[in-house]
């Protein structure tokens, strides 16, 4: 007897959507087994997307009063609270990703992004000024804000619970229509984020799921469509340029957040194991997929060879195998095929003369877990900032020690990119980390921590690494358009 196959499927106008096509297969990265069929969603499934999205807007959703939209992220929260382990299990299935850091970081973050825009929509006031003209008459400018329309959310594969809905809680909170296109290769929660939205009360047609690829498929179909009021992206820096360029024409506003190559800057006064505690956790968590990862660590020549030796004993600590164990903290890369690129920066940082003090080849975890897209915490010196592998993202577990002597020289070193996301910091002497990670030109630059989020605080990066912020204030600005009204009193 066949086995029933499971497909993962499009939201479209309140409907689950499933065009006719063999889909496309959902992987799990651990083990390399597809688990599931994607329903690929053609031009005119993309096409009911985006014009169901303006009919849901003009049938009330735009107008619905704050309170009833804040009312309904508190409800989506709690429905993914009441959902928790779903989302945990589909997350797990799509990334390969520990199931502890799922819990803890994917799907409590989007429980989060909900509350914490909630909270701040219902207490989002108005700008307005008192304006003193010339005679003592006045005039009173006030500005009101409207939603931007029908918002294209485009997600990667590395976050995609929390990268959506740090996107579409604001988006639906400001009174958006959503059309969502998740990474072929993590299709799984924006579906179960359909189901959770509409037992919650969401008019059909306000959040959208249409699944596929990038080019010729449907991230294109959707970023080309007339009917997009704006592009919310985030993914690499090469396809934010497509993107880009495809929505030139109509002027639409972007939102993009791309790829980085972040430094670590690590002064010889840092506390030791606070400091290769954090290094390890920014260097190599969720596999080192994550935009924030430190790939350059430029460390003070006296305590170089400590802290090189300290990360390499933590890296070979780190618990690679069975992302359904509480012990394991490390899974696999996405797929095969990035697991290729990061090789081949391995093999590229070998031809540079790196010498590898951790790591370099593809651990043996026995059957069970052989098929997956494993690779080994890697760490490298004898590079240069002249390097490839220290020039470009490689979006793996993997980084470059490099020493330097003088403040002003590691500034030099860490700011020698044409990237700009974030960096971190590590001294004891607080006067020097305000000042070198306010010298950095990144988005985001921690001090003795990393990754610490407070969701009011503007996200993003300069350069390559996007255009626009996200996060309090800033996804309340992109999400909406204000009008300034001016009355002369
Ligand atoms: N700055 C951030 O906050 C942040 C966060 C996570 C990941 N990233 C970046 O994302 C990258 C890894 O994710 P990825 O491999 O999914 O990125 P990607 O750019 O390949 O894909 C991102 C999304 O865009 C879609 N897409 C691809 N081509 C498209 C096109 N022409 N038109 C419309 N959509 C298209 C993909 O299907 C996917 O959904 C890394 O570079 C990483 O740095 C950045
Ligand atoms: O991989 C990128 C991580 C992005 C994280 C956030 O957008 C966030 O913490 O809000």
């Amino acid at each position: 007897m066949t086995q029933s196959v499971r497909w993962i499927r499009n939201f479209v106008d309140g409907e689950f959507a499933d065009p006719d096509g063999p889909g496309f297969p959902a992987v799990d990265p651990a083990t390399g087994a597809e688990f599931a069929r994607v329903h690929e969603a053609d031009r005119e499934l993309v096409h009911r997307a985006v014009t169901g999205a303006r009919a849901a807007l003009h049938n009330g959703w735009a107008d619905t009063p704050v309170r009833e939209r804040t009312a309904l992220l508190r409800r989506a929260a709690d429905r993914i609270e009441a959902r928790f382990e779903e989302f945990v299990a589909a997350e797990v299935a799509d990334t390969g990703k520990p199931v502890t850091q799922a819990r803890e970081l994917d799907v409590a973050r989007a429980v989060a992004n909900f509350r914490t825009f909630a909270d701040l929509i219902a207490a989002a006031g108005q700008e307005s000024f008192v304006t003193d003209l010339p005679g003592g008459a006045q005039a009173l400018n006030y500005a009101v804000r409207k939603p931007l329309g029908v918002v294209a959310v485009i997600v990667p594969w590395n976050l995609p619970l929390l990268l959506l809905t740090w996107k579409v809680a604001p988006a639906l909170g400001c009174g958006n229509a959503v059309v969502v296109k998740p990474s072929d290769q993590t299709p799984s929660t924006a579906t179960l984020l359909a189901e959770v939205l509409a037992e919650v009360g969401l008019p059909a047609g306000v959040y959208n799921v249409v699944h596929g690829f990038g080019g010729d498929s449907a991230g294109q179909y959707l970023t080309e469509h007339p009917g997009i009021d704006g592009v919310t992206f985030t993914g690499s820096s090469a396809t934010g340029t497509q993107v880009m360029r495809t929505v030139a024409p109509r002027v639409r506003p972007v939102s993009f957040e791309l790829g980085g190559k972040n430094a670590a800057i690590v002064f010889g006064d840092a506390d030791l194991d606070e400091t290769l505690a954090g290094l390890t956790r920014s260097v190599f968590a969720n596999t080192g997929q994550v935009c924030l990862c430190t790939e350059r660590v430029y460390v003070q020549r006296s305590v170089f060879e400590d802290v090189a030796a300290g990360l390499v004993e933590r890296a070979r600590g780190l618990r690679l195998g069975d992302p359904s164990a509480e012990r394991t903290n490390t899974g696999p890369l996405i797929s095969p095929e990035h697991r290729r690129k990061v090789l081949d920066y391995l093999a590229l940082a070998e031809e540079a003369g790196a010498e590898t003090l951790t790591g370099g080849g593809i651990p043996e975890l026995g059957p069970e877990l052989d098929g997956g897209s494993w690779l080994e915490p890697t760490l490298w010196t004898g590079l240069t900032n002249k390097d490839r592998p220290v020039r470009e993202e490689i979006f793996g577990p993997v980084a470059a020690l490099i020493p330097f002597d003088t403040e002003d020289e590691a500034i030099a070193l860490a700011n020698d990119t044409e990237y700009g996301l974030a960096s971190s910091v590590w001294t004891q002497d607080l006067r020097r980390g305000h000042r070198v990670a306010q010298a950095m030109h990144v988005g985001m630059s921690w001090v003795n921590t990393w990754f610490l989020r407070d969701l009011r605080s503007p996200f993003g990066g300069m350069g390559l690494s996007g255009i626009g912020r996200e996060g309090g204030a800033s996804s309340l600005h992109f999400y909406t358009e204000p009008t300034n009204v001016c009355v002369r009193l």
